[in-house]
């Protein structure tokens, strides 16, 4: 259905050059040559207006198609300029930062109402307070994400898929098992693409005190980097543990809280033991990535037949290490997908790496992938400070201690909290071939996501790759 044709014109003409200055918009790499309207919605009527707007995004041969929450006003509203997609009569812009026009989606929420084919709804039993207004959060995200009144957080998908969410369908299951390490999904906004329902929106409980891990474990990094040497031996570089900020604990009780997520995961939508075909399976995608990253980053070559090598050990392995399972997993586990609270560690955002098709999301995982997604971030922490600065020989060896400590507690962590419990859940460290090949295969993502957004990383996961591929197995 399309509400408002002759606005969505005018839309479509501006949007190709408007869309690629936005943070969340995924086709930065090729130029846009058309946007299609496919439908829109008037969520509210007069002036202001609201319209709730599907676009195709064609860029070549890629369609992809995004949402947008389109304002429209004779008095011009209190939102920042790059908001503004046309200004001419009366502009229409991105209202996800007009707090007036958003906090008719949280209404809504609570009424649970259909507008048109746009469905609002609230988890049954939930009772969300009303007439809280929302302001967008500012981090670098691939999605948009509203708060309201430091209660609940409302993310609105950007690039569209069919189907129910992943990052929803995950909460739901999660909550059904009572698990504790998610915050709670309170509602959700439904439309139609293809004459099939897409999730556009789901709101969770906003945690006001929570902090992500990857500012915690930087902090830590930095103090070990500033701690002075003991007066004793004022040659000797402190060690992490010997520095108030040590991260140690935090990282083994990370670890407890994922292999509890898994736990919960595998409980509510089961799992699954891999047959060798699987296992073929996986080397294959490894080996697809690592060509196709390959092909775009000359520096990844030099490494390449290292990491085959490493990809192909995985074939066969089943005998080897008894059961592997596969389950539904995170998908794209780093420290800046968790968050500390009082009460804990959670963890959010369960949609799976941006890049991957549909299918890839949902398909069923090895759990060791979050474990290696994980085990990657400490590296990333450890040797982010030292991006852009000379090699200074004592702050790499304290990374690299700080790394190794860190992983190693996370497993620790991990290993404790599933001993004797879910089958095919252990100790990372005992599938230590698999685990090797799953970071590999994650530095070979990592390498192709910073060469594509932020170029001067590169030499952190290219830097790794010659590590762990040089000395073998190491936690
Ligand atoms: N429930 C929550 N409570 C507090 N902050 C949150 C919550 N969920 C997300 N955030 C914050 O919002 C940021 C983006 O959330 P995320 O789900 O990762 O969005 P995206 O899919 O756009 O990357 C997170 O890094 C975190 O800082
Ligand atoms: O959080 P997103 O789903 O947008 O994930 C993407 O961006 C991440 C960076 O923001 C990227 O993560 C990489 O950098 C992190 C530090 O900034 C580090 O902790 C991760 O280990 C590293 O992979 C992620 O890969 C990408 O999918």
């Amino acid at each position: 259905m399309t509400d408002r044709p002759e606005l969505l014109e005018e839309l479509a003409a501006a949007l190709p050059r408007w869309l690629p200055s936005q943070r969340w918009f995924a086709g930065k790499d090729r130029p846009v040559t058309a946007v299609r309207p496919l439908a829109s919605t008037v969520v509210l009527d007069g002036d202001p207006l609201l319209l709730h707007v599907v676009v195709e995004v064609v860029q070549d041969d890629r369609v992809e198609p995004y949402q947008l929450l389109v304002g429209h006003c004779s008095q011009p509203p209190d939102v920042s300029a790059a908001s503004w997609i046309t200004t001419d009569p009366v502009g229409l812009y991105e209202a996800s930062g007009d707090a007036d026009l958003t906090a008719v989606l949280l209404t809504k929420m609570i009424e649970g109402e259909q507008v048109g084919t746009l469905r609002f709804a609230h988890e049954p039993g939930v009772e969300l307070e009303p007439g809280l207004r929302a302001r967008p959060i500012t981090s670098e995200q691939s999605n948009t994400s509203l708060v309201y009144g430091s209660r609940y957080i409302l993310k609105l998908f950007r690039k569209l898929s069919t189907g129910e969410n992943k990052d929803l369908v995950l909460h739901r299951a999660l909550r059904d098992v009572g698990s504790t390490h998610i915050a709670q999904p309170l509602g959700s906004i439904t439309g139609e693409l293809a004459g099939e329902p897409v999730t556009v929106g789901m709101l969770q409980q906003f945690l006001p005190d929570a902090v992500d891990g990857w500012a915690m474990a930087t902090t830590s990094v930095r103090d070990l980097m500033a701690a002075p040497s003991t007066p004793e031996d004022p040659g000797a570089q402190p060690h992490p543990d010997e520095v108030g900020g040590d991260f140690a604990g935090e990282a083994e009780r990370l670890g407890a809280s994922v292999a509890e997520v898994h736990a919960d995961l595998a409980r509510a939508l089961g799992s699954e033991p891999v047959d060798a075909g699987e296992l073929d399976r996986t080397v294959k995608a490894m080996l697809d990535r690592l060509d196709a990253v390959a092909a775009r980053v000359p520096d990844l070559i030099p490494h390449v037949p290292a990491l085959r090598s490493a990809f192909e050990q995985v074939r066969g392995l089943r005998e080897e290490t008894g059961i592997i399972t596969m389950q539904s997993i995170h998908g794209d586990l780093h420290l800046g997908q968790v968050l500390r609270t009082v009460g804990g560690w959670l963890l959010i955002d369960f949609e799976g790496e941006p890049a991957a098709s549909v299918d890839e999301r949902r398909a069923l995982r090895s759990p060791l992938r979050d474990v290696a997604g994980m085990l990657r971030s400490f590296d990333y922490a450890a040797h982010s400070l030292l991006v852009g600065q000379d090699a200074d020989e004592a702050h790499v060896e304290r990374a690299l201690e700080w790394a190794t400590r860190n992983r190693e507690a996370f497993c620790e962590g991990y290993a404790a909290a599933v001993a004797g419990g879910t089958a095919g859940l252990g100790d990372p460290r005992e599938q230590s071939t698999l685990l090797r090949a799953f970071e590999l295969d994650k530095a070979v993502y990592e390498v192709s996501y910073e060469h594509a957004n932020r170029p001067d990383w590169l030499g952190v996961p290219l830097a790794s790759i010659a590590r762990i591929t040089d000395g073998g197995d190491r936690t």
